[in-house]
């Protein structure tokens, strides 16, 4: 039996506000990719229970082979194994860190002045088809010193990309809007594929004492796609307060809400606070590797809160805005952007 989403939310809201999950579910996106009605609404189900709650799931068979995921890791890491000066060439601070290499410290999460245990890289879309949006994206800067990175970047950006648009297929169906109505907004949509290393550090006393591997936030996007979140230290802020550790097989990738999305539905779908702790000290020279994907819609996509997702009970809590304002609102507050 379909509910209407008023009753749906209702229902679900009722016996999930109860609910604590002390991990972060898994999901199987071939349920929903099955042809089988019962499994796909069952998958639609369980994502957006997960959704409204902790904001975090993680899902297997989501495309990327183990081939090209260890093709993606090794290139990487003989990129952010060059020296800081050659790397340098590859920071193009005009763009925001929008394209290339981002150094080290230079990004710091909203409301903090000390920056991230980080550096990182940015590829963004490759535009297709006669989309007069490629003249608002910056060219995507590849390193001559890693001649394979091209290739399989853009590889793995399509992969997760084409994941990502099944994962927003099943939101909206949980929202009860239209199977495809993200398809139009996402289409060379504004994602970024952030190759991150978090360097090692041999003597921690010389980092400032709150410097941490990545700060508490939330992303700014519609989801993100990570890869490699099962190495130790990614944490995600439970309603509680408390602090849940990421548990992701190798051949999961997790997926969570970012504050695009939570702000077009009015918060009913969560984008939650999350954070990488640092090792313990002994630990502090070892690096740490990751690879999100920040699925990004044009910028023109109107952010309104969805008139579905307010009622008396839940006010309208935000303004009106684009994705792209949004977006430059955001760069700004975490020193990307003046
Ligand atoms: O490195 C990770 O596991 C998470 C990174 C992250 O949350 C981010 O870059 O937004
Ligand atoms: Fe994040």
């Amino acid at each position: 039996m379909r509910y209407s989403f008023t009753i749906r939310k209702k229902r679900a809201e009722t016996i999930m506000s109860q609910v604590l999950y002390d991990e972060v579910p898994s999901l199987d996106l071939a349920d929903f990719l099955s042809g089988d009605p019962q499994r796909k609404q069952r998958f639609v189900e369980e994502l957006g229970r997960a959704y409204q709650n902790i904001g975090f799931v993680a899902i297997k068979n989501h495309g990327l082979s183990d081939a090209l995921t260890n093709q993606l890791y090794t290139t990487i890491k003989k990129f952010f194994a060059l020296p800081d000066e050659v790397k340098m060439k590859y920071h193009l601070a005009h763009l925001a860190g929008q394209r290339g290499y981002t150094p080290k410290g230079k990004e710091h999460a909203k409301g903090r002045n000390t920056g991230d245990l980080k550096e990182f890289y940015h590829v963004g879309q490759e535009v297709e088809g006669n989309d007069p949006i490629r003249s608002q994206y910056p060219d995507n800067v590849w390193p001559t010193e890693i001649p394979e990175m091209e290739e399989v970047c853009v590889t793995a950006y399509k992969t997760l990309e084409k994941a990502g648009k099944h994962m927003l297929q099943a939101i909206a169906l949980y929202l009860g809007l239209d199977e495809f109505y993200f398809e139009d907004k996402v289409r060379n949509g504004n994602s970024i594929l952030r190759p991150i290393h978090y360097y090692p550090i041999e003597n921690p006393d010389s980092v400032p004492a709150d410097a941490v591997r990545a700060a508490e936030h939330g992303d700014i996007n519609l989801i993100t796609l990570l890869m490699g979140a099962s190495a130790d230290g990614l944490q995600v802020l439970r309603r509680d307060g408390q602090w849940i550790p990421i548990t992701a097989l190798p051949e999961q990738v997790v997926v969570n809400v970012g504050d695009m999305l939570a702000r077009h539905t009015n918060d009913y779908l969560k984008s939650t606070i999350h954070r990488v702790v640092n090792p313990p000290r002994e630990k502090m020279n070892t690096s740490r590797f990751s690879i999100p994907f920040f699925m990004h819609p044009r910028s023109e996509m109107d952010l309104t809160v969805l008139p579905s997702c307010v009622d008396a009970s839940h006010p309208k809590k935000y303004d009106d805005i684009t994705a792209g304002d949004f977006l430059n609102q955001r760069l700004a507050e975490i020193g990307l952007k003046k």
